[in-house]
C-alpha cells in the first residue's frame, strides 16, 4: 500500500507498492498536488510506475537526487487546472460575475499592447476590461475596439509643467482609485512606456491597489518600474510578474545580484520568487516557468514558432481573467488549502495562450500575428470547456 506522507521526504531508500488502485490515485494525486518540486531520479520512476500502466506495480526510489541534486520544474497539468477554475455559463449570473479587468498601459508608442491584453481578456470570457492610458493613446486604443471602456487619464512628462507635476499626480491617482474596488484583476505594464513622471504615477496607483488587495499582474514596463523599486511588490501574495528574456534578466541582476543559469532555471527562479517575498513569477520561454518560491511548475504544451510582438500582452490579459476565476472558485469552495490561484492563473494562461498560438500558426503559418492567436483563444478554450457544458 503506498504511504503518501512518506513520498514527500526521500533522503534514504524508499519502496513504494501500488497494489490498487485507489492507492494508486492517492499517490499520484499527492504527486500532482504536493510535490512539484523533485530530483530528477524521481521523476524517472514517476515516469516509470507511469508506463507500468498506473498501478499494481512496484517501485523503488533512490532520494539522494532530492535531498542533493537539481530541483526540477514538473510539467502543470494544464488543463485540469483549466477545467477547474473556469466558471460556468450560468444564466443566473449578472455582468460583471465573470471578471472586471483593468490594464494599465498604452503612450504615444505602444497603443497595441494594452488592447491586446484588454481584448484577450475579453475572448476568453471576462464581462468588462477598461484601459487606462495616456491622452493621446486613447482615441487609438477605443478606435480598435468598442468593446473597451478606455480612459485617457494618463500623462507623461512632455505634457505636464514642473509645477503642476504635484497636482497632476494626485489627479492621476483619484482618477483610477475611484474605479479601483471594482476590478478583480489589474494588468500593469503592457505599453506604459518609460516616462519617469508617468511611471511615478503608476507607482501610485500599484500602492493603492495593494492596500485594497487588488491582484496585480505586472508586465512590459510595469516590470521596468517593479525591478527599479523590488518594495512595490516584494511579499504582496498577490502580485503576479511575467518576464521575457530580457525582462527576466534584468530582475535576476536586481535581486540576486548575478547573472541568469539557464543550466538551474528552476532553482533560480525559485531562490528569485522567494527573494521577493513570495510573489508569483511566470518566466517566458521556450518553456514557461511558474514559481510562487515554493513550488515550481512548467508548461511546455506546443506553441508557435512565431516570436512577433504581442504574444505577452495576450498572456497576460489571461492570467489576469484566470487568477481572477482561481480565487473565485477557492472562495465558492471555501478551500484555504487550495493552490495559489496566482499560481493556477499562470499556468492556464500560459497553456491556453501556448494552444491559441499553435492553432493560429497552423493556418496562418509564417504569417501568423498577434491579431491571429487572439481569434483562436475561444477556440482553445472550447476544446477543453466547452461553452454548452461549462
Ligand atoms: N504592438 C505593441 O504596441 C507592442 C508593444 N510592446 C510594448 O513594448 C514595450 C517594450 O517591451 P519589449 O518586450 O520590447 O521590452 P524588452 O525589455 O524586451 O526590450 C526593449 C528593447 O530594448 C532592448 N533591450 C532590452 N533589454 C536590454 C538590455 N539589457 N540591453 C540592451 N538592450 C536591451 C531589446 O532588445 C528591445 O529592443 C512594453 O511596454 C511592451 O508592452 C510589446 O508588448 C510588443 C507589442
Ligand atoms: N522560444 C519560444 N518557443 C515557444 N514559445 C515561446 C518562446 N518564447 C516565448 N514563447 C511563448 O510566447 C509567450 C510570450 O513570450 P514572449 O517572450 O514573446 O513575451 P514578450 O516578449 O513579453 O511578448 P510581447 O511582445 O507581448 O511583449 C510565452 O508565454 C511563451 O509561451
Ligand atoms: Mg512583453
Amino acid at each position: 500500500m503506498a504511504v503518501c506522507c512518506e513520498i514527500d521526504n526521500l533522503k534514504g531508500r524508499r519502496e513504494v507498492i501500488l497494489d490498487d488502485m485507489n492507492s494508486w490515485i492517492n499517490f499520484s494525486s499527492c504527486l500532482e498536488n504536493h510535490l512539484l518540486l523533485s530530483s530528477p531520479i524521481y521523476r524517472r520512476q514517476l515516469f516509470l510506475i507511469r508506463s507500468f500502466g498506473g498501478y499494481c506495480c512496484k517501485a523503488h526510489m533512490e532520494g539522494q537526487g532530492a535531498a542533493s541534486g537539481k530541483i526540477t520544474a514538473l510539467e502543470a497539468d494544464a488543463e485540469t487546472v483549466i477545467r477547474k477554475i473556469t466558471p460556468v455559463l450560468d444564466p443566473r449570473r449578472h455582468k460583471g460575475q465573470a471578471g472586471k479587468i483593468a490594464v494599465i498601459g498604452g503612450c504615444r508608442e505602444y497603443t497595441g499592447a494594452p488592447y491586446f491584453a484588454a481584448i484577450s481578456a475579453l475572448k476568453i470570457g471576462a464581462d468588462l476590461s477598461h484601459v487606462f492610458c495616456t491622452k493621446d493613446a486613447s482615441p487609438v486604443i477605443k478606435g480598435y475596439s468598442p468593446e473597451l471602456i478606455v480612459h485617457p487619464v494618463l500623462e507623461e512628462s512632455y505634457s505636464v509643467r514642473d509645477d503642476e507635476k504635484a497636482s497632476v499626480a494626485k489627479r492621476v491617482l483619484a482618477e483610477v482609485s475611484k474605479w479601483m474596488e471594482r476590478f478583480d484583476c489589474l494588468v500593469v505594464g503592457p505599453g506604459l512606456g518609460r516616462d519617469p513622471f508617468l511611471l511615478d504615477c503608476v507607482s501610485d496607483i500599484m500602492k493603492h491597489a495593494r492596500k485594497s488587495n487588488i491582484p496585480t499582474v505586472i508586465d512590459g514596463d510595469g516590470l521596468f518600474l517593479v525591478t527599479s523599486n523590488l518594495d512595490l511588490v516584494k511579499g504582496y501574495h498577490l502580485a503576479v510578474l511575467t518576464p521575457n528574456v530580457n525582462e527576466y534578466k534584468r530582475l535576476i541582476e536586481k535581486a540576486l545580484n548575478t547573472e541568469v543559469n539557464e543550466d538551474d532555471a528552476p532553482e533560480q527562479l525559485l531562490s528569485l520568487a522567494k527573494c521577493i517575498g513570495g510573489v508569483t513569477i511566470l518566466r517566458k520561454g521556450n518553456s514557461d516557468l511558474v514559481s510562487d518560491g515554493v513550488t515550481v511548475n512548467k508548461v511546455s504544451n506546443f506553441g508557435s514558432p512565431r516570436r512577433c510582438g504581442g504574444q505577452g500582452d495576450i498572456l497576460s490579459g489571461c492570467v489576469a481573467v484566470f487568477s481572477s476565476w482561481a480565487r473565485s472558485s477557492n472562495k465558492e469552495m471555501d478551500d484555504k488549502s487550495a493552490s495559489s490561484p496566482m499560481m493556477l492563473g499562470c499556468i492556464a494562461g500560459s497553456s491556453l495562450l501556448r494552444r491559441a498560438a499553435s492553432l493560429a500558426f497552423a493556418d496562418k503559418k509564417r504569417a501568423t500575428l498577434t491579431s491571429d492567436i487572439i481569434e483562436c483563444l475561444g477556440k482553445s478554450l472550447e476544446d477543453m470547456i466547452p461553452a454548452e457544458q461549462g
